[in-house]
């Protein structure tokens, strides 16, 4: 798995497809100045005038659809029959949802705060200092933070489009304000933040070396025109020149055979790069057959 540097990456309330063009603000800062003033969004940043996010699924709020929650020291119980339930709970979560929200992790509360307030402050350095930590390269080992202010007119905007993650797993803090949308059984769910918890997610190549039977979900983050909201997206991937493919354990030629073709790392990430962020379309790509 890929380690971490700092790198961090800002979105703001824009979408961040590359059509239609937007007025070029280079901060954050810049950003959130140029919106004080404002009671609208400009017109550029208008998502519902880009095709792949317009004509929007539906979206639920009820609350008995909730991501899964795994009591992280749960898997290392003396007891078991405890042992076996969460290993079954988390399986089933990587296989209905792609998302599950960590407690009881062991990370001590203070130091997840503190990245977090890290990472605002990080948003406040005058840009010539936070371009110095930008990552040159996708593959470039990372720890993505994203800063999402108050937005005008939040039904209008996109703070993050719909995409699912390359790697293998993604491990997520946020500050207490909710934004992040996972797809589930079709229409948009709220992920509510749950104090002190990681949120971790299925990228493409565990649903890769699973053979679709662990999902890389579609996921989005909105936002809202009262609250910053931050999060820091820790990306764990294969090292960039393994080739990855079905495990063997998981596949057999005649009831279930291999649903995606073998690639490497790095390639898979090309491709999907000059694909751009418009949902899952590298593994669609390297897809043999339609999985349920
Ligand atoms: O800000 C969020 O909650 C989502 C971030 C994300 O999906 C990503 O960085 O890949
Ligand atoms: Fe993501």
């Amino acid at each position: 798995m890929a380690a971490t540097s700092p790198s961090l990456s800002q979105h703001s309330q824009s979408s961040l497809t590359d059509s239609p063009p937007v007025p070029k603000l280079t901060s954050i800062k810049a950003l959130a100045a140029e919106l004080s003033g404002l009671t609208s969004i400009p017109s550029g940043y208008d998502f519902q005038t880009i095709p792949n996010i317009a004509n929007d699924e539906a979206f639920s709020e009820a609350d008995h659809e909730s991501i899964p929650t795994i009591d992280f020291s749960l898997l290392t119980s003396s007891n078991s029959e405890e042992r076996s339930k969460v290993i079954q709970d988390l399986s089933k979560a990587c296989q209905d949802w792609g998302f599950f929200m960590v407690t009881n992790h062991g990370v001590p509360e203070s130091m997840m705060k503190e990245m977090i307030e890290a990472c605002r402050a990080f948003f406040e350095l005058p840009d010539e200092e936070k371009q110095e930590f930008e990552g040159k390269h996708v593959l470039d080992p990372i720890r993505c933070a994203n800063l999402y202010p108050p937005c005008p007119q939040p039904e209008l905007a996109m703070g993050l489009p719909p995409h699912s993650d390359h790697g293998l797993v993604t491990l997520l803090i946020q500050n207490e304000i909710g934004g992040l949308q996972v797809k589930h059984q079709g229409k948009w769910i709220n992920v509510n933040p749950i104090p002190n918890s990681f949120l971790a997610n299925i990228g493409d190549h565990i649903e890769i070396l699973s053979n679709g039977k662990y999902k890389s979900v579609l996921h989005r983050a909105v936002v809202n025109n009262k609250d910053t909201r931050i999060s820091i997206a820790m990306p764990h991937g294969p090292a960039p020149d393994a080739v990855v493919s079905p495990a063997s354990e998981l596949v057999d030629s005649v009831s279930n055979p291999p649903a995606y073709k073998a690639i490497k790392y790095k390639e898979y990430v090309e491709l999907l790069q000059s694909n751009k962020l418009d949902g899952k379309s590298a593994l669609e790509r390297i897809r043999l057959y339609d999985i349920k």
